[in-house]
């Protein structure tokens, strides 16, 4: 690594990269969305450009992640054609010490759970910045919402205990669209003690398409890390 490489970038990198290399020809891939996975993309695509790997189909989870696959060459196909994915490669936001994880600081974690937990394996990429002891200490809960829910889905929220804030565009003036024409609210958790009830009770509430806690679904996570100034990778499996 040299010095003028941003070392966050030079872990995803790794990472991405390492978790391509583990998809084998005849495979059926999802595709993760975010920085992270787009090296995933991109390697696969070169895998495939030298003859290395053949045969692999990837399911997109968002339309980013279709916009990388065609850019590099990674055949697509949609879940009503396949009756298996064999892996899905996908990035996170935090992961703690049970591989359950917060996804969803795209926007994409509706599309994301549907595909990741099809998957026979689960793989998640990250950098040593996204390892927490505890969910929610760094990084807000997402969730999708359908818009004329907004208000009430926002006050069932405080009721659980949440600070709920809906996500506004950065470079867009309003709220940020998903790719299924929905709205994301943002929400701040005290204390999730218990991951997978909160799944479940945030999911419960009318209007929610879908919220960002992913709970006994990782199989592996690629951790990438810089040791004595080189990036390495490091495993962490169940
Ligand atoms: O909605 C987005 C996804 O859940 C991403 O996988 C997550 O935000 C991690 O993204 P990145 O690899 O860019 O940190």
């Amino acid at each position: 690594m040299t010095t003028e490489q941003d070392p966050v970038k030079v872990m995803k990198q790794q990472v991405g990269f390492a978790a391509a290399d583990r998809v084998k020809s005849g495979m059926i891939v999802g595709l993760g969305t975010g920085s992270t996975t787009a090296y995933t993309i991109q390697a696969l695509g070169d895998r495939i450009k030298s003859g290395e790997l053949k045969d692999i189909k990837g399911v997109p989870t968002s339309f980013q992640s279709e916009v990388l696959a065609k850019q590099y060459g990674v055949p697509l196909t949609t879940l009503d054609e396949i009756d298996k994915i064999d892996v899905a490669i996908d990035g996170a936001d935090e992961v703690d010490p049970h591989l359950n994880l917060i996804k969803g600081g795209g926007a994409a974690h509706t599309r994301e759970k549907v595909v990741d937990y099809l998957a026979t394996q689960f793989i998640v990429v990250v950098d040593g910045s996204k390892m927490v002891d505890k969910l929610g200490s760094t990084f807000r809960v997402p969730i999708e919402v359908i818009p004329m829910a907004l208000t009430p889905v926002m006050r069932a929220i405080e009721k659980l205990g949440g600070k709920p804030e809906l996500r506004m565009g950065v470079k867009k003036a309003g709220p940020v669209i998903t790719d299924q024409g929905n709205m994301v609210i943002d929400v701040k958790f005290d204390d999730i003690a218990n991951p997978g009830e909160m799944e479940k009770s945030l999911n419960n509430i009318p209007g929610v398409l879908e919220n960002g806690l992913f709970v006994d679904c990782t199989d592996l996570v690629l951790v990438g890390e810089i040791k004595d100034g080189k990036p390495v990778v490091r495993e962490i499996s169940k």
